[in-house]
């Protein structure tokens, strides 16, 4: 960063800037517009116009492989057939949903007949900072159009031309629909530079990184307005003593195994030692037959035929590959300990019949999302019936989790009056 010319970086400023005004302006008729209408608009847009919008993330799949992007990134970037019926089919049903936005919530009476209450609004313009994941430039704005705000994009550099493709539709969209083409706008250029300049645009109401840790210390750093992070995720699976071994056994295959590019994917299973002799073996096998690479903590690589030993260091990463890392731990204790040292307090389960053991884990590891006998690939808004979601904010302010359309949005109070006046 930092080798724009001063000019360029003026010029890029200034266009950000104006992109901004233009949203910021546009607001009001955003939240009172037919949002449902251009949800509905986009999907048959999308069903329409596929066959252009494959033919832009050709393009970038193209030169994204022969600058030798990672499998993951690779598989993240690439649309695919069945991501129309499922973002046609999300779009649909964000539109269902009902309006997040205008009710007055917990209507009260004071003592002197004032009634005061909580109207839900927009947050306003949101900058959303993402990977280069062409399906989130249609979720993310759905969800946030759906609750009335705008947003200014910056995808991943490697998914330009997709994104173009897509804010094209969404701005179709949002024509037919005769709501203002400036509730979306992608940065006009790849340029890192862009991230530090929306950083520092004040006429932002939110900043969502969603990425890395680079990134998000980056913006967690630079920025002037709140920001929401939506960091990785070093998400654990512990298998208790009292684990029912067949049902841990099918959540770490599943966890690990069922996408293993994404941020909820399992990255470490931690052992009871009292099971480790039993489950271990188990663990590798099924392992084995699926490719997965197990990397194992000294009690454990005994226990195991072909893992190789886990370094130090890399008891924190997030692989999204296709490998595990294993630790025997002298019990829950031990496991929380880890987790909380480790862990990226995205996404943390446990496996056991043990209730008392159970909810101790569900109370005390600090994640976002934490699940008792179910698998780390349920930290999704669909999943956990928002509709869809914005991302998974790892920050606890305000929303902590999945983010649907109600974290997009805050509350105003109102207070209804017959002309009382303070005593
Ligand atoms: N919590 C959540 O909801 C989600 C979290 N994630 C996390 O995102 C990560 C995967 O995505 P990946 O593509 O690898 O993420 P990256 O962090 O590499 O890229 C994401 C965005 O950040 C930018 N970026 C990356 N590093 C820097 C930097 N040093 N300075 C400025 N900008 C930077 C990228 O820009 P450029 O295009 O220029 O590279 C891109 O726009 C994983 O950690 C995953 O867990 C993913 C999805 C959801
Ligand atoms: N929503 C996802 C998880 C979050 C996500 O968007 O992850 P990624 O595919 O890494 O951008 C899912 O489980 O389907």
């Amino acid at each position: 960063m930092g080798e724009l010319a001063a000019s360029q970086r003026e010029h890029l400023e200034k266009t950000l800037r104006e992109l901004a005004e233009g949203a910021r302006a546009r607001l009001p008729e955003i939240a009172k517009g037919n949002r449902d209408g251009a949800l509905l608009a986009m999907a048959r847009l999308l069903e329409e116009a596929w066959p252009e919008v494959l033919k832009a993330n050709q393009e970038d799949l193209k030169e994204a492989e022969e600058a030798g992007l990672s499998r993951a990134k690779l598989d993240r970037l690439a649309l695919k057939d069945k991501d129309l019926r499922s973002l046609a089919e999300g779009l649909r049903q964000i539109a269902a949903l009902p309006d997040p936005l205008g009710r007055i919530e917990g209507l009260s009476k004071r003592p002197n007949g004032l009634r005061v209450g909580r109207m839900r609004i927009p947050l306003g313009l949101i900058g959303f900072i993402y990977e280069a994941r062409p399906g989130a430039t249609v979720e993310a704005v759905s969800v946030a159009l759906k609750a009335g705000n705008a947003m200014l994009l910056r995808g991943g550099k490697e998914a330009f031309r997709s994104n173009q493709a897509l804010v094209s539709l969404w701005h179709r969209a949002l024509g037919e629909a005769g709501l203002p083409v400036e509730a979306v706008s992608l940065v006009p250029t790849t340029e890192r530079e862009a991230i530090l300049a929306m950083c520092r645009l004040e006429l932002l109401d939110l900043l969502i990184p969603r990425g890395g840790e680079e990134l998000i210390r980056l913006v967690q750093r630079e920025a002037r307005v709140p920001v929401l992070a939506h960091a990785k995720g070093v998400n654990h699976l512990y298998v208790d003593e009292r684990a029912d071994l067949d049902m841990a056994l099918r959540l770490a295959i599943n966890g690990k195994t069922q996408r293993p590019a994404v941020c909820n994917a399992l990255e470490a299973v931690l052992v009871h030692e009292r099971v480790a002799e039993v489950f271990l073996p188990m663990l590798e096998r099924a392992m084995r037959e699926r490719g997965v690479e197990l990397r194992a903590c000294p009690k454990a690589l005994p226990l195991l035929k072909e893992a190789v030993p886990a370094q130090e260091e890399e008891w924190d990463w997030e692989y999204l590959d296709l490998i595990l890392r294993v630790k025997v731990v002298s019990g829950l204790e031990d496991a929380l300990v880890h987790i909380a040292r480790y862990g990226s307090r995205h996404t943390e389960a446990i496996c056991t019949e043990d209730p008392k053991a159970a909810w101790r884990f569900l109370e005390e590891a600090d994640a976002s999302l934490v699940l008792w006998n179910a698998s780390t690939r349920f930290n999704d808004g669909f999943q956990l019936g928002l509709g869809a979601e914005i991302g998974i904010s790892t920050s606890k302010l305000h929303a902590y989790g999945p983010m649907g359309p109600m974290e997009l949005t805050t509350t105003k109070w109102v207070a209804l009056g017959e002309g009382q006046e303070r005593e």
